[in-house]
């Protein structure tokens, strides 16, 4: 389902570990020796020299990335980011990067190219030693936490930890670097007014449930916090800062969730083949360079597929054309169906777990539409597109279990029912999965799928109308940051609805055609 052997972790959609982990979403985690191409990274890895480090290179850095910056007129870098690679590769005791610098992007911090790359060059090798798990709790608030307590917040609790001590903790020059309260844009800082604009999205809802859990994993921690003094001023929203920092900023990686410094100053492109690999034997974590790159170009890797609705909420930024986006839609049996307990029991009984593309369960009658995955290029737009494909092509259209739930929604009879049950029966135990016989009630069931889309996009089509009405209620930039940040999800999510409404159309047509009226 997931290419991506490594991903940042979202939180939101959580059910598996990172509780999506990855903790929302599903995470499959690779060593190197796992990958595709992974002899290539490893010989990379052998054939590479490693470089000593000492001080005069530090102060190489300096010069050459200043000189870079000025070249092409981006902001020069604070004096914490010049420090920083030099402060971890001592930690490390290992060279960590020769040819990546952290400068100032449109995006926070960000990794740049301070000489020229090639694609397939190992860019960073970051060792264990100095990644952030939660081994590295202080072991007497270790002893305290309780077994219950996720990692997640086990790391949040870290990150907190490391900012009280201030000055004598180990971690200063890294905890300086994480965003701090009105620097993050995820919905969850997200005020009532502003989540407004995004209430016919399902990102409205996991903004709900994300925040009633990080409040639930806060009132867990907050009596075992509180036994140390320096910790018990320790509130609800640093928290959730912290919990930020470690869904927006850790890896599902061998060793469970990490922070891994330094990589994750990198930001997203979507389209980029680069990701955090892990080498277990090596005991480090690398990025191998999937284009070149010239002296100067911001460096990024992917997060994983993730659509705007996980980009929102987990990381706090959208992209203004996500090829991964998604839609949820939700049917319903209707109570005054008289087949109502029926149709539910069979749903219940046949219809297999419906799980979305981050791994979430799903109820019964929540569907993600997605995007099919074959790519093609949008002459008018420009960017790679996708869409959901059309009855003759060989995508699977819509998916499966959505149609299935139509057909059984569109019978009327206990009849149609059973028959329903028997199929699946003889076939995989699967309910509905293959077109109804009758060309009428196939056509039925999808004609009133396309009615349900076309009202969904009725709804985003006057939210987006609405957005540009909304006042900002401040003088400050971050309402119009979050209301285009609404724009891209809500526009994302319409064009998917859009997709699927042709599809839908394109066979609703093709089935008319098949329909034998009796003649008179
Ligand atoms: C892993 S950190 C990357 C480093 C970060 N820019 C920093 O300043 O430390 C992830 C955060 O970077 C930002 N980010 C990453 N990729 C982005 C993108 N393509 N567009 C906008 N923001 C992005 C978001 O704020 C996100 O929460």
């Amino acid at each position: 389902m997931n290419d991506f052997p490594i991903h940042l972790l979202p939180s939101s959609y959580s059910c598996i570990p990172i509780s999506w982990h990855p903790a929302h979403r599903k995470t499959d985690v690779f060593t190197t020796t796992m990958l595709h191409g992974g002899s290539r990274i490893s010989k990379l890895l052998q054939s590479r020299i490693s470089l000593s480090f000492n001080v005069p290179h530090r102060f190489l850095i300096k010069f050459e990335f200043s000189s870079l910056f000025q070249a092409k007129g981006l902001n020069t870098l604070d004096e914490e980011s010049v420090e920083f690679l030099p402060w971890l590769e001592r930690k490390a005791g290992a060279k960590i990067s020769s040819v990546l610098s952290i400068g100032k992007s449109p995006h926070g911090r960000s990794l740049f190219a301070s000489e020229n790359i090639q694609s397939g060059d190992c860019i960073l090798k970051v060792p264990y030693s100095v990644q952030i798990t939660p081994d590295n709790l202080l072991p007497k608030i270790k002893a305290l936490l309780s077994d219950k307590i996720e990692t997640i917040s086990k790391l949040a609790v870290i990150l907190l930890v490391e900012q009280k001590m201030d000055q004598d903790s180990r971690w200063g020059p890294y905890i300086c670097c994480l965003p701090r309260h009105g620097e993050i844009h995820s919905t969850i800082f997200w005020s009532e007014y502003e989540l407004d604009m995004i209430h016919q999205s399902s990102v409205y809802q996991e903004t709900l449930n994300q925040k009633a859990k990080i409040e639930k994993d806060f009132a867990a921690v907050v009596p075992d916090l509180q036994q140390f003094p320096d910790l018990e001023s320790i509130t609800l929203q640093d928290f959730m800062c912290a919990y930020f920092s470690v869904t927006s900023r850790a890896w599902e990686s061998p060793k469970g969730l990490s922070l891994i410094p330094f990589t994750d100053f990198m930001n997203h492109d979507g389209v980029s083949k680069s990701i955090v690999l892990f080498d277990d034997d090596k005991k480090l974590s690398e990025v191998i360079a999937d284009r070149n790159y010239a002296p100067g170009e911001e460096v990024l890797i992917n997060y994983g597929k993730l659509p705007n609705a996980s980009l929102l909420l987990d990381f706090g930024f959208t992209l203004p054309y996500n090829i991964h986006d998604q839609v949820e839609i939700q049917l319903n049996i209707p109570y005054d169906d008289i087949l109502h307990e029926k149709k539910l029991e069979l749903l219940q009984h046949l219809t297999p777990k419906i799980k979305d593309a981050i791994g979430r369960n799903c109820s019964e009658d929540t569907f993600i539409i997605k995007l099919n995955p074959t790519s093609t290029m949008s002459k008018t737009l420009g960017h790679k597109s996708k869409e959901v494909r059309s009855p003759q092509g060989k995508g699977k259209g819509l998916p499966q279990a959505l149609r299935a739930f139509a057909r059984v929604l569109c019978c009327s009879s206990p009849q149609e029912l059973s028959d329903l049950a028997m199929e699946a029966e003889q076939i995989d135990g699967r309910l509905a999965r293959r077109p109804l016989k009758d060309s009428r009630r196939e056509f039925k069931a999808h004609q009133m799928l396309s009615s349900h889309i076309t009202n969904s996009m009725q709804k985003y089509d006057a939210a987006i109308k609405s957005l540009a009405l909304v006042n900002s209620p401040s003088t400050s930039n971050t309402f119009a940051l979050r209301r285009q940040m609404a724009l891209d999800l809500l526009t994302g999510e319409l064009r998917v609805l859009r997709s699927a409404s042709a599809w839908l159309k394109n066979y609703c047509v093709v089935l008319k055609s098949t329909i034998n009226y009796p003649s008179h």
